[in-house]
């Protein structure tokens, strides 16, 4: 297996149930649901995308032709005086369309804890320590379980109760989309979430302090 990594970075946690985590960031390129080009996201399945995914050039990006090389790369970003809270989190893109049972062998041998950033759209391997399921309007959702579901929001056609009876997961976020109506996107997030309180809110607190 060959792995296509668009960047490599150490950062916090921005989001959800784990924000605040020191953790490395891996993010693979290419996504299922968009190419990343920007002409072609008017027809794309998901279309609110904050992210360039698109190619290998990033920081610490590059190809990665076997997951002991790739998991080596990950360790050497962790602060050498630490081995008892390793963590990563493998996004994307859309890391499930990459991320296989051995990579996740040969993390785990380094000690990290794994977290998982994605679309739900594939089903996740056996062995992920926090999987963060995060559907998309208009895309086939089949990962139903997990720790965390954080739900952009609005979508408008989610339905948050018809949501909560067809999945199980630990925890259960509405994060405000970040686009022109942002404000409006976060007062309605805080508005559900005093309603069904089932629901957290979840900030993108690495744009809010700045931070990777
Ligand atoms: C860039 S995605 C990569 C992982 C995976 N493809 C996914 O969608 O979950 C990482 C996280 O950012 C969220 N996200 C992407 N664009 C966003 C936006 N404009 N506002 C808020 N969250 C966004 C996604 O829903 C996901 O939870
Ligand atoms: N700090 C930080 N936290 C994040 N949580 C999820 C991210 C992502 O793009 O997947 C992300 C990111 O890009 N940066
Ligand atoms: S599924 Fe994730 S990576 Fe793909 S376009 Fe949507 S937010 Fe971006
Ligand atoms: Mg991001």
């Amino acid at each position: 297996m060959t792995y296509s990594v668009k960047e490599i970075f150490y950062t916090l946690q921005g989001e959800g149930g784990q924000a605040g985590t020191p953790a490395v960031f891996c993010r693979f390129a290419g996504c299922n649901l968009w190419t990343g080009r920007e002409q072609d996201r008017p027809s794309a399945i998901c279309q609110f995308c904050d992210t360039d995914f698109v190619g290998t050039d990033g920081t610490l990006g590059g190809k990665f032709t076997t997951a002991d090389e790739l998991a080596e790369r990950i360790l050497a970003q962790w602060p050498a005086s630490d081995s008892q809270h390793r963590m990563v989190v493998l996004t994307g893109g859309e890391p499930l369309l990459q991320v296989d049972e051995a990579l996740i062998a040969a993390l785990h041998a380094r000690g990290f804890r794994i977290s998982v950033e994605s679309n739900g759209t594939v089903a996740a391997p056996q062995g992920i320590d926090w999987l963060c399921i995060s559907p998309k309007a208009g895309a086939d959702w089949i990962q139903r379980s997990g720790q965390e579901l954080k739900l952009v929001w609005p979508q408008p056609t989610f339905d948050l109760e018809a949501i909560e009876a067809s999945t199980q997961f630990s925890h259960y976020f509405l994060q405000p989309m970040d686009n022109v109506q942002q404000a409006s996107n976060i007062a309605t997030c805080i508005e559900q979430s005093m309603q069904r309180p089932k629901w957290r809110l979840s900030l993108q607190t690495h744009k809010l302090t700045g931070i990777r």
